[in-house]
């Protein structure tokens, strides 16, 4: 098999042939998901027009084009084909408690500026545990724009029921409409399509990725609930750092003109949801993710003391994830948790991930203030251009990105 890999791999570096396309974002291989900006393939130039060859073709060379699952289901289909079925899932514990649930966070506590409330040292204490436990934490009073939530819901909707050659009109050379990333024939699939596009900064947006018609406000709609993940992102990263005792400003800096991208998920029905996944086990590897459960149906599960933990929707609550980059930064404090989705049979699901990742020019790794009182560093640290490579080699080699990036300490 590697070495099937390897020689195809060696064909498409020769050829520059594109056999099929990749999807950004969605990529996984093994138990983790891999997410980075790829803004260096946008024309980088030097160094990382270099690995633009180096890596994008060997991507290209290994993916291949699953049908939309959508468009399955919408053919009535009587049994599920086999590429969806997991059987490693059978079996596995679920746990639903009321005193096992994903932390909520009421942000408009922890609002400095013009909080009438008062600022709460509780609710300060109750995020930094989330971070540090769940990785996880549900915002609520969270004061984004309600406009622009209202409008991004419509358009999202609008957009996955468009007929899928509409759909699949959405399409770059890593962007796009799809299915996640897919390595081989004998791969299972997940049960679900997405719209994966890069929204900041500018440079990198991609407008082959996004629909060009319909909906007909999709770009306006993007950009104001862009601004608005912005918005969201500056305010938790700096309360994350203060409490983990570290400079705001220059904390929110490490973030500031970051990549930020979008995925659009859509899971539909299955007639047996028992025996398929919308996504597989991943964490992100990204600094912070913010969901947006958009019609409110449930899905979402969480590792949580080595079980799987629902998240019950919270109706206009946002849910905000750790990813891999502030789990290194933070030297392993907060954590980057592997989360999946299951799948309802009678309703679909429909979420929107912004991912934000660090600046292109941070060295991923744990902060050197969190270096003192004799704490040694979990991590080794790596440019983000190498993060970037790590990302592609993990996904090559079906191993963990964190794993790598450990030090073994004892
Ligand atoms: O749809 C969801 O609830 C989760 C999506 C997700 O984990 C992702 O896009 O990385
Ligand atoms: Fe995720």
């Amino acid at each position: 098999m590697a070495a099937d890999r390897r020689e195809r791999e060696a064909n498409a570096r020769m050829s520059g042939k594109r056999e099929a396309r990749m999807r950004k974002g969605g990529e996984r291989r093994g138990e983790r998901e891999c997410r980075g900006g790829w803004k260096w393939d946008r024309g980088g130039g030097g160094e990382l027009e270099e690995r633009k060859c180096e890596v994008v073709y060997i991507w290209e060379s290994l993916s291949i084009d699953a049908s939309s699952v959508q468009d399955l289901v919408s053919k009535n289909l009587e049994t599920i084909p086999s590429r969806y079925i997991r059987p490693e899932i059978d079996g596995e514990i679920v746990v639903t408690s009321i005193d096992n649930e994903v932390p909520v966070i009421d942000l408009s506590k922890l609002i400095l500026d013009g909080n009438k409330g008062g600022f709460s040292n509780e609710e300060m204490k109750k995020l930094h545990l989330a971070c540090q436990e769940w990785g996880f934490f549900q915002l609520v009073n969270h004061g984004v724009d309600e406009e622009a939530m209202k409008k991004m819901v419509e358009d999202v909707r609008e957009f996955f029921e468009l007929p899928v050659e509409l759909k699949k009109e959405c399409s770059s050379e890593i962007e796009g409409y799809g299915q996640a990333f897919v390595l081989s024939e004998e791969q299972k699939l997940d049960w679900g399509d997405m719209l994966y596009f890069s929204t900041r900064p500018d440079s990198a947006r991609n407008y082959k990725a996004w629909p060009a018609h319909r909906p007909l406000t999709f770009r306006e709609t993007v950009n104001k609930y862009s601004s608005e993940m912005e918005r969201m992102k500056t305010i938790l990263v700096g309360l994350m750092a203060k409490n983990l005792g570290i400079d705001q400003g220059k904390f929110i800096d490490l973030f500031k003109d970051g990549l930020q991208s979008m995925r659009l998920n859509y899971y539909p029905p299955c007639p047996d949801p028992s025996k398929v996944l919308g996504i597989s086990p991943h964490s992100d590897a990204t600094g912070i993710t913010i969901l947006l459960q958009l019609n409110e149906v449930d899905g979402l599960q969480i590792r949580h003391g080595g079980n799987w933990v629902p998240v019950k929707i919270i109706p206009g609550a946002l849910l905000v994830n750790i990813g891999d980059v502030i789990e290194i930064l933070s030297n392993g404090i907060y954590k980057s948790i592997e989360h999946r989705v299951v799948i309802n049979k009678e309703k679909e699901r429909i979420s929107v991930a912004t991912f934000h990742e660090a600046h292109t020019s941070v060295l991923v790794g744990p902060l050197p203030e969190l270096i003192v009182d004799g704490e040694t560093e979990m991590y080794r640290s790596v440019t983000s251009a190498e993060f970037l490579k790590l990302i592609l080699s993990q996904k090559l080699d079906g191993k963990s990105l964190l794993d790598n990036l450990k030090l073994k300490n004892e």
